[in-house]
């Protein structure tokens, strides 16, 4: 069927049809489901080269699973994959292709923009990258006083920071020994300075990553750190010692960056789907070629399975729908990201950019009012951490908050029984949360421990879980190059999902501009003693800083 404007998507006869069935299925629970079908597991999950997406444990039937891949249908998802494919201008408010793949395509693979294959020039920059990385891991790249670089510091903010920053961190025991990588991406100069307290200007390398090379957060680290570089050093030597990451070349001219030293990427990359371009550089020179090739080749296999497998047997596609399905059907407002695994602790961050910024929107892609929820809060916490500050709420509060455990099978830094451990945790959360305990249950564990009479009635209902919290689960044979680079790809195509059934365009980020305008102008307000014209509190706190802040 082709695409429907977007607005017509909640009078569709299928939307109303989802509406009755979220209305039929609500009372049912995942244990009955369970109980009914001994192969749910079999049914509701789907693997793709040791990456496995368990499904099963959320409030579908067959039925549902039906009702959502025919809304997808409708929504017209086929047809905006292939716009995708094709490099066509997706992103409409900026006319933009997305074109994400194709930093991560094989030498036999073709994504044109404007009829031009662009996947030659990405190859080159990456090229260039690998080479300008190997250069740095092998000593080859010397600072201004012929000292190896030991440190590298990368300086850029959302998708310039928290991609390189996930990847980092969960690469690390690829990594080589001889040179450290810190992110430094907060206006608070906390985070420039203390990262600087541990470096040698000599021996540092600054990466300064910034699409626009406009951000003023950004450009203001990267001047403080060549000022911190410039007390023991000469402008000269600035050369060695900053390189940028951008698109915009007069920009990083203008601020002093041999343009030699600059890795572009394209304008049909969006910031928070960066991480596979010249904006991994940090991750390169701290894993080397080989590893980024794998993330790459992850991502690309993940990127094939996303355009060829059927709706029903699609780990994106799957992905997205649930999350349309809990969003809009059943009025989740939040959406929780638990990884067991201390290399994917900043996975919510990286994904709160990703799909908030992508589908926090209240207007379709053609700026007509949305009459249904979208985007929903992505939040969450690494295991087993989450348990001891959040789970309460999960297992017993009043919400319907849908989970993704992430969970690697074995360990990167394998200590005593600690894996076992935690993976038994993850499985104990999820299993918890789908089955609950009834009133039945706890009743028997309270008389077994001899409880009685009023305490008894006082600590029943407090004992009961309801259970049906739904949860996927998404196990990764080990957290390695390749199946990161699969997570995360499988992260982006689901947020297209979403994107293309709710109508929105998830590719521009209207709203982050109001506010960066507005800091424009209080900035030298704070600085003055000059009238206010703000409302009553922002005049006030901007009196109160004038008083007392620095
Ligand atoms: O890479 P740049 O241009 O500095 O932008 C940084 C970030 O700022 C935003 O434009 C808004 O937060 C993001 O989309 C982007 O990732």
């Amino acid at each position: 069927m082709a695409s429907l404007l977007a607005n017509d998507i909640n009078l569709t006869p299928v939307w109303a049809q989802l509406h009755h069935h979220q209305r039929a299925t609500r009372p049912v629970h995942m244990r009955d489901l369970f109980e009914a079908d001994p192969q749910r597991f079999e049914h509701f999950s789907i693997e793709l080269d040791g990456f496995l997406l368990d499904y099963s444990k959320n409030r579908v039937t067959a039925r549902t699973m039906e009702l959502l891949t025919e809304l997808a249908r409708t929504a017209g998802l086929g047809d905006w994959m292939r716009r995708l494919r094709d490099g066509e201008p997706v992103n409409v408010s900026e006319h933009r292709a997305v074109m994400h793949m194709a930093l991560r395509a094989g030498e036999h693979d073709h994504y044109c923009v404007d009829g031009i294959d662009v996947v030659p020039d990405v190859h080159a920059t990456l090229a260039r990258c690998f080479d300008f990385a190997r250069r740095v891991r092998d000593g080859e790249w010397l600072g201004h006083d012929g000292r190896r670089i030991a440190d590298v510091v990368n300086i850029g903010i959302g998708g310039s920071d928290l991609g390189p920053m996930l990847v980092d961190s969960a690469l690390r025991p690829f990594a080589s020994e001889a040179v450290r990588v810190h992110f430094v991406s907060n206006l608070d100069g906390a985070q420039l300075m203390q990262t600087l307290a541990h470096c040698d200007p000599a021996t540092t390398l600054f990466i300064v990553a910034s699409k626009s090379f406009t951000t003023p957060e950004t450009l203001a680290n990267a001047e403080a750190a060549r000022d911190w570089f410039l007390r023991t050093a000469t402008a000269a030597d600035v050369a060695r010692h900053f390189v940028a990451v951008s698109t915009n070349t007069p920009a990083v001219c203008r601020f002093g960056i041999d343009p030699a030293n600059m890795f572009g990427f394209w304008d049909w990359v969006g910031g928070r789907y960066s991480v596979w371009s010249a904006i991994g550089l940090p991750v390169m020179i701290a894993v080397g070629e080989a590893h980024f090739r794998d993330f790459l080749a992850g991502a690309r296999e993940m990127d094939a399975h996303f355009f060829s497998a059927p709706f029903e047997r699609n780990i994106p596609v799957v992905m997205g729908l649930l999350g349309v399905w809990y969003n809009t059907f059943y009025g989740a407002h939040t959406h929780a990201i638990m990884p067991y695994s201390q290399g994917l602790a900043r996975l919510p961050a990286y994904l709160q950019q990703l799909d908030m910024e992508s589908n926090g929107k209240r207007v379709g892609r053609y700026g007509e009012k949305l009459d249904f929820d979208t985007g929903p809060v992505i939040w969450g916490e690494v295991g087993v951490n989450s348990q001891h500050a959040f789970f309460q709420l999960l297992h017993q509060g009043t919400r319907l908050v849908p989970c993704d455990f992430i969970l690697p099978l074995s360990s990167q830094y394998p200590v005593g029984d600690h894996h076992r451990q935690l993976v038994a945790n993850c499985l104990a959360q999820t299993e918890a949360l789908m089955r609950g305990k009834t009133v039945a249950e706890a009743l028997a564990q309270l008389e077994d421990e001899g409880v009685s009479g009023d305490t008894l009635d006082m600590l029943l209902p407090q004992k009961v879980f309801p259970g049906n919290q739904p949860s996927n689960t998404l196990v990764l044979d080990a957290l390695c190059p390749r199946s990161l680079g699969m997570l995360l790809a499988a992260y982006e195509h689901k947020v297209f999902v979403e994107g293309v059934i709710w109508g929105i365009n998830s590719f521009d980020q209207w709203g982050v501009e109001y506010g960066k305008l507005l800091a424009r102008r209080i900035a030298p307000e704070l600085a003055g003693n000059g009238p206010l014209s703000h409302d009553g509190s922002t005049n006030a706190l901007i009196e109160r800083y004038r008083r007392r802040g620095q």
